[in-house]
């Protein structure tokens, strides 16, 4: 079978999760939806997909000479999944459309759990999304923190996790958003909305949050603390890190985010995209018993090879979810 996946709202995330799709053995892209006749609308018109838009823009994406296939409705009735990539809170809105249609849907961290009812890490809890109507693939950051502290858990137990998140103020190609030069403790009230979102795929973990955002575009920078149950040393977390396969580790003169940009362009990575978290594993370390280590994330594209395996658990054309992984790993050069 091969999966017939429609994305609405080709942004950072929808215009990444498009690409990827592609990629993969068992699905297709049958349509991406746009508002406005931008630079993307064209590009997504001249990588061969089908683009669709809201009845009442139609008209205007015509007359600025883009080609349209028809309605949301429409690319709706060819497809078995959607993937919703709209700004967070406007995904929500569509949740009646989907219904209507019958078709199953994929929304990201910007809406909230309830919207789902089930929040999604392909390593932490794939088999909870088989066959649901509706998942929501949880932030960049949750993300992030999910790949980490499953592993530890299982392996070591994790009696409580602290972390301050230093986020990215803005994406890249995002000119209407700051600080340009300030550093914004946000949220302002602690702990901050990041360790709940991590409770929503893990429920059992004992895990507090603080974030500040900084002017720079390029990633998000964590410093992870946690309490172990088990004793243990730096090598064997280290050892266990180096096992997770959305886990990159960073040294050899890789000092900062902006220099795992770089060696992503080197990789010749599309859009120089991360998909790995970027741990520094010369600073895991026990100190009094606790673990700290930092790393970094892509926020652009830490998410996009989960939505892939939530296409997977949603359509059940895979149960087992570390097969999953490995397919969309495989096609998409992780
Ligand atoms: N950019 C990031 O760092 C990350 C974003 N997310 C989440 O992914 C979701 C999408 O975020 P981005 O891709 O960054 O947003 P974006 O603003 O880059 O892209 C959103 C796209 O949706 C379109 N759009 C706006 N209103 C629409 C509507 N009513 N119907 C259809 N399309 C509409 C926009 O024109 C744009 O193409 C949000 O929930 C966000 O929280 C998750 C992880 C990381
Ligand atoms: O979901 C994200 O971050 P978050 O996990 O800090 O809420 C993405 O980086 C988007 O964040 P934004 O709402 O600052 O664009």
């Amino acid at each position: 079978m091969t999966v017939k996946v429609a994305i609405n709202g080709y942004g950072t995330i929808g215009k990444r999760v498009a690409d990827a799709v592609s990629v993969q053995e068992d699905m297709e892209i049958i349509g991406v939806a746009k508002t406005r006749p931008n630079f993307e609308a064209f590009m997504a018109k001249k990588k061969g997909y089908d683009v669709f838009a809201p009845e009442d823009r139609i008209k205007g994406m015509e007359k600025a000479n883009l080609e349209v296939e028809g309605s949301i409705d429409d690319m709706l009735e060819r497809a078995d999944v959607i993937v919703d990539c709209t700004p967070g809170g406007i995904g929500e809105k569509n949740k009646p459309i989907y219904e209507k249609a019958g078709v199953k849907a994929i929304w990201q961290g910007g809406e909230d759990h309830e919207l789902a009812g089930c929040s999604f890490n392909a390593q932490s809890n794939y088999e909870e999304a088989l066959g649901r109507d509706f998942v929501r693939v949880v932030s960049c950051n949750t993300t992030g923190l999910c790949r980490v502290i499953k592993p530890l858990d299982d392996e070591f137990g994790v009696n409580k996790a602290r972390v301050t998140l230093m986020r990215r103020a803005a994406d890249p190609a995002d000119i209407k958003k700051g600080p340009i030069n300030a550093i914004v403790p946000n949220p302002i009230k602690l702990p901050s909305h990041h360790g709940p979102d991590v409770k929503t795929v893990l429920p059992d973990i004992d895990i507090a949050t603080t974030a500040v955002k900084l002017p720079t575009t390029l990633m998000h920078l964590h410093t992870i603390n946690m309490e172990l149950n088990s004793e243990c040393t730096a090598e064997e977390v280290e050892a266990l890190l180096a096992k997770q396969s959305r886990v990159r580790f960073v040294g050899q003169g890789i000092t900062s985010t902006a220099e795992v940009m770089e060696m992503a362009r080197d990789m010749n990575r599309p859009r120089s995209d991360m998909w790995e978290n970027c741990v520094w594993n010369e600073s895991i370390t026990i100190y009094e018993g606790e673990l700290y280590f930092f790393q970094g994330i892509h926020q652009e594209s830490d998410v996009i090879p989960e939505n892939v395996d939530a296409i997977r658990a949603v359509m059940e054309v895979e149960k087992d979810g570390t097969k999953s992984v490995a397919k969309t790993n495989k096609a998409m050069g992780i």
